[in-house]
């Protein structure tokens, strides 16, 4: 993760800065972003409703292109989507009428990728998930953090280097939450993704997290980062939470969040 500046970041986003336009206004949703992700990294971005932490993920994804200012994946402009970088939202986007293998084939069917060879994988990517014996049922028949977990298989069978996470323990009860975000954690971390996951919880952003970016609002800037010391990044995120250093951590996050929403209220 100590690369030399040269060496191109895996998602690199310099002075972005971006407008929404409509037929009455033109809304300045972000402004003068910077930002890097290094390969391997697990960034999380927070701060209060509205910062546009969406907005950043959807120009990372290609989804939006910015009004003004570079983003760069490998070193390339995004122009577009692609299949090296996958998104995971809130919602599963699962088709119920479909079983859970076909949902997850489906993914690949969409980008082409569909073969024998990639089937095979995605196939294990259900067993890690826990989640082989269920792959004919259909998703009517899921808890939400399964149906998560096949969303994220879906997502990982088309094998991008890049994940965006949106939320995507957010509509999950607590217990479950806190087990996917370890099966999550421990999964893109064998699999060697880079990633960039918005949260609204900032316990789950320092026990996730290397780094967390902590935005302001109106426009949304970014108004500090948080390096998360090796001894908790390295943890499980249900371990991570009993770390030294933890609460620390979530105090000085906190007190930032406190001070980008007062900033935002116009205190
Ligand atoms: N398509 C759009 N057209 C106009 N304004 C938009 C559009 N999408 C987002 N916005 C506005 O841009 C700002 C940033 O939105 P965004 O969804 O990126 O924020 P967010 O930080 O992800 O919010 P939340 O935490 O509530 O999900 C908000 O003020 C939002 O209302």
């Amino acid at each position: 993760m100590n690369q030399a500046p040269s060496t191109p970041a895996k998602i690199e986003l310099g002075h972005v800065t971006h407008l929404y336009l409509s037929a009455t206004r033109a809304f300045m949703a972000v402004r003068d972003i910077n930002l890097r992700v290094e390969e391997g990294e697990f960034i999380c971005l927070v701060g209060p409703s509205g910062c546009g932490k969406t907005t950043l993920l959807s120009i990372m994804a290609g989804l939006e292109r910015p009004t003004a200012g570079k983003v760069l994946i490998d070193g390339n402009p995004v122009s577009g989507t692609s299949r090296q970088v996958g998104y995971m939202l809130q919602q599963d986007y699962l088709f119920n009428w479909r079983s859970i293998e076909d949902n997850v084939f489906l993914g690949l069917d969409i980008q082409g990728l569909r073969t024998k060879e990639n089937e095979a994988y995605a196939l294990h990517l259900l067993e890690e998930m826990e989640l082989i014996d269920v792959r004919k049922s259909s998703p009517m028949q899921l808890s939400g953090g399964m149906r998560q977990r096949v969303a994220l298989v879906r997502t990982l069978a088309c094998q991008p280097d890049v994940l965006l996470l949106d939320e995507p323990f957010s509509a999950l009860d607590y217990q479950t939450k806190l087990k996917l975000e370890d099966l999550i954690f421990t999964t893109l971390r064998r699999h060697k993704k880079t990633a960039v996951l918005v949260t609204h919880d900032l316990s789950e952003s320092i026990a996730m997290g290397d780094r967390v970016y902590i935005l302001s609002r109106n426009p949304g800037r970014i108004n500090s980062e948080v390096h998360i010391p090796a001894h908790i990044r390295n943890a499980i995120p249900f371990d991570a939470r009993n770390q030294d250093g933890f609460q620390d951590l979530f105090h000085r996050v906190w007190k930032e969040m406190e001070v980008v929403s007062d900033a935002a209220k116009g205190h």
